[in-house]
């Protein structure tokens, strides 16, 4: 080994690891906030799934997404910020929401989130609109059904790099202006069954593995974020009856899942709405590094 070589061992050996902080009881951000005294039964169920301020919704021209920013809005989100790559389709999605919600901001972004100049610069104008980020929910994703060994690196590549790192990107971003704010906040990022089961009978290799990483990637950042009041958690939805799910040739995988499924059918959009609120409003605020699995007991066999 070279005298260099030996040396470098040696830094590497004695060098400090940076090490996280931890939230503590005295935080303010991460303290219980129960329901005030004096507040009627009605105010308390109120109070329980309140979402306050505004969220930046990623993939948010998609399915999924447009019943998550309805729900956001219904309880008392101020404003929402639809990041997606597809303009048309977001404003489609803007205009349906603002038709509800007159009172609300509701803007898009042209954001494809692998790039981070795109993100930085949508961070920086949703601000401008919107005031502030006090949650990011990442619904950007794309599936593919190639069996691995006929997949060319390139697939591979851009799965995780839309489903994983862009959720990374986005949640990194957000959470640096979260910290500048001092206010906390909440990222809840879009995982699957198929992060904790391999999708049958479809081979989805990528895209099974971007979500199981997601899963661990939310642990992690709980893990660093507590102590800026940022809860980061994953929602892993089972076959919704979305888009995504009536690709050519599908029908068959339809029947299959289906016929695995207790509740014998795939789910509605509306139904993971219950669960994200959860996580978005006061009802989530020890809930923190996990997943909810809205699923209809898709796993259970
Ligand atoms: N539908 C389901 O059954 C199901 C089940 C489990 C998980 N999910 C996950 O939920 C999320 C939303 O699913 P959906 O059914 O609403 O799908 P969808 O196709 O309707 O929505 C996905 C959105 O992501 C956008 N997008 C894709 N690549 C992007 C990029 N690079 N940058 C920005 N936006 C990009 C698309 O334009 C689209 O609007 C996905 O992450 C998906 O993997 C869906
Ligand atoms: O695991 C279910 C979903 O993630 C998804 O809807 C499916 O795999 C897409 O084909």
């Amino acid at each position: 080994m070279s005298e260099n070589k030996e040396e470098d061992r040696a830094s590497l050996v004695n060098r400090q690891l940076p090490e996280m902080t931890l939230s503590t009881a005295e935080n303010p951000l991460t303290a219980p906030r129960p329901p005030p005294a004096d507040l009627s039964a009605p105010q308390r169920a109120q109070y329980r799934f309140q979402v306050k301020g505004n969220a930046i919704i990623t993939g948010g021209a998609g399915t999924l997404a447009l019943e998550a920013a309805q729900a956001l809005l219904e309880h008392g989100a101020s404003g929402l910020a639809l990041w997606d790559m597809n303009p048309d389709q977001a404003f489609e999605s803007v205009k349906l929401l603002h038709a509800k919600f007159p009172d609300r901001r509701i803007i898009t972004e042209v954001v494809d989130v692998r790039d981070e100049a795109q993100i930085a610069s949508a961070i920086e104008s949703t601000v401008k609109v919107l005031g502030s980020i006090d949650m990011l929910c990442c619904f950007a994703g794309v599936v593919g059904c190639t069996h691995a060994i006929d997949m060319a690196a390139a697939e591979w590549r851009r799965t995780h790099d839309i489903n994983l790192t862009g959720s990374f990107l986005c949640a990194q971003a957000a959470a640096r202006q979260m910290r500048v704010q001092g206010t906390g906040g909440c990222v809840v990022f879009t995982a699957s069954i198929s992060a904790h089961h391999t999708n049958y009978p479809q081979p989805q290799a990528a895209y099974n593995s971007s979500k199981t990483a997601l899963l661990s990637l939310a642990k992690s950042l709980a893990a660093e974020w507590s102590s800026y009041g940022i809860r980061v958690n994953c929602l892993s939805p089972g076959y919704m009856d979305t888009i995504l799910n009536f690709g050519p040739g599908l029908q068959r995988a339809r029947d299959s899942w289906n016929s695995r499924n207790p509740m014998g059918r795939m789910g509605h959009p509306w139904e993971l709405t219950g669960p994200l609120v959860t996580l978005c409003s006061n009802a989530g605020r020890y809930i923190n590094g996990t997943d909810i699995i809205v699923d209809g007991g898709a796993m259970v066999f």
